[in-house]
């Protein structure tokens, strides 16, 4: 499937969904609607939806991967354009981006720190990396943003000088300007969703009951959002996922849907997402509306492009994404994988840590 043919408009699918993004694209796929009674009036708008799903989810079969063991020297074998450069080739240019500012770096996980693997609970990082992430939130303030719940991320990362930001950025922990009595940072919690837990809760007991008729499917909590995996279900069952995922969604209009790698994420229909937690983020760690700041923001999701759009409407920062294949997106550069993501974040710590020392 190649670009041009799957890039599609909501009038052409003609599926009467309020589609707020129609794009699928080689590799992964991704659609965001409501999935409200309101807009599934009859039988065959259900079925619609149906098989619109069906085919959101086999585009986002991966159909090529080429391992790279170690760090590749260029990016000439990358299918990128010349409109999104190598984070690692234009490393020069965006560290003196940084000059006489505060850098604050933004990662997602899955995809990003971890290689994606078949058991969503097996997505361990590697110690190298840890130690990396590590390293960069020695010198720069460092935030996860994940679709994983805060707790279950931070049970991957391990690291606790570091925010946290989980369920698609509705879970923070963040540090405040304000100090606690013994004069360190006062901790920010945001949960925007919180009056959604109950409805979470349901669905996800109903989502648990249907998906054991599907050989393969998992279904996940991640707090204030769901997780309906079918990487290890038989392509001749999506429909039937499909189909039950969208006929229980119908009865709840206050969540939506929206397509990951592999996956249906089913949250509450709020305006909120990964960008909206970003400027939170910059907000409570003082850079509101600063030019003294460079954030940069890594992630390999269609939710992380909520984010990357943020930099880009600001002209603010850096949006990377990881990916091997070229795919509509607001970052600004790419980086083919997760051992790509360990040496652009080594560059960046040598580069502070050099610069300490010639300024010593
Ligand atoms: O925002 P992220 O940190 O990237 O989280 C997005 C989803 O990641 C996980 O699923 C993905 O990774 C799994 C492990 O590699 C893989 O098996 C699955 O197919 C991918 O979709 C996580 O399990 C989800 O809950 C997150 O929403």
């Amino acid at each position: 499937m190649t670009k041009q043919s799957v890039v599609a408009s909501d009038a052409k699918l003609g599926n009467g969904l309020q589609a707020v993004s129609l794009q699928l694209l080689p590799e992964e796929s991704c659609m965001e609607f409501s999935s409200g009674r309101n807009l599934v009036n009859n039988e065959t708008e259900q079925e619609k939806i149906v098989s619109t799903s069906v085919a959101f989810m086999r585009a986002s079969s991966p159909r090529r991967t080429r391992p790279t063991d170690s760090l590749p020297e260029t990016d000439q074998d990358s299918c990128w354009g010349v409109d999104h450069p190598w984070a690692l080739g234009m490393f020069e240019k965006i560290v003196s981006a940084s000059r006489g500012k505060q850098i604050a770096m933004f990662l997602d996980y899955d995809g990003t720190l971890s290689p994606i693997v078949v058991d969503p609970d097996q997505a361990f990082m590697s110690e190298e990396m840890r130690e990396v992430v590590k390293d960069t939130a020695r010198y720069f303030p460092t935030a996860i943003v994940s679709g994983r719940c805060k707790e279950k991320v931070y049970g991957f990362v391990r690291l606790p000088g570091l925010i946290y930001a989980g369920s698609h950025g509705m879970d923070i922990r963040a540090p405040s300007k304000s100090r606690n009595e013994k004069g360190g940072n006062k901790a920010v919690s945001f949960q925007p969703a919180s009056e959604f837990l109950p409805t979470i809760d349901e669905v996800y007991k109903i989502l648990e009951e249907r998906m054991k008729a599907i050989p393969g499917a998992k279904v996940e909590t991640n707090k204030f959002c769901l997780s309906v995996h079918f990487r290890c279900v038989d392509e001749k069952e999506w429909a039937a996922l499909a189909e039950q995922v969208t006929s229980v969604l119908k009865e709840y209009p206050e969540l939506k849907l929206t397509y990951g790698r592999k996956v249906l994420e089913i949250s509450p229909a709020i305006n909120w997402n990964k960008g909206k937690a970003l400027e939170f983020l910059l907000k409570s760690l003082g850079h509101a509306n600063s030019d003294d700041v460079l954030p940069i923001y890594i992630g390999d999701d269609r939710t992380d492009e909520d984010a990357f759009k943020v930099l880009r409407d600001r002209g603010q920062g850096v949006g990377i994404v990881v990916s091997k294949v070229a795919k509509e997106t607001s970052a600004a550069y790419y980086l083919r994988e997760p051992s790509e993501v360990m040496y652009f974040l080594k560059g960046l710590v040598e580069w502070k840590r050099s610069s300490f020392r010639a300024s010593a």
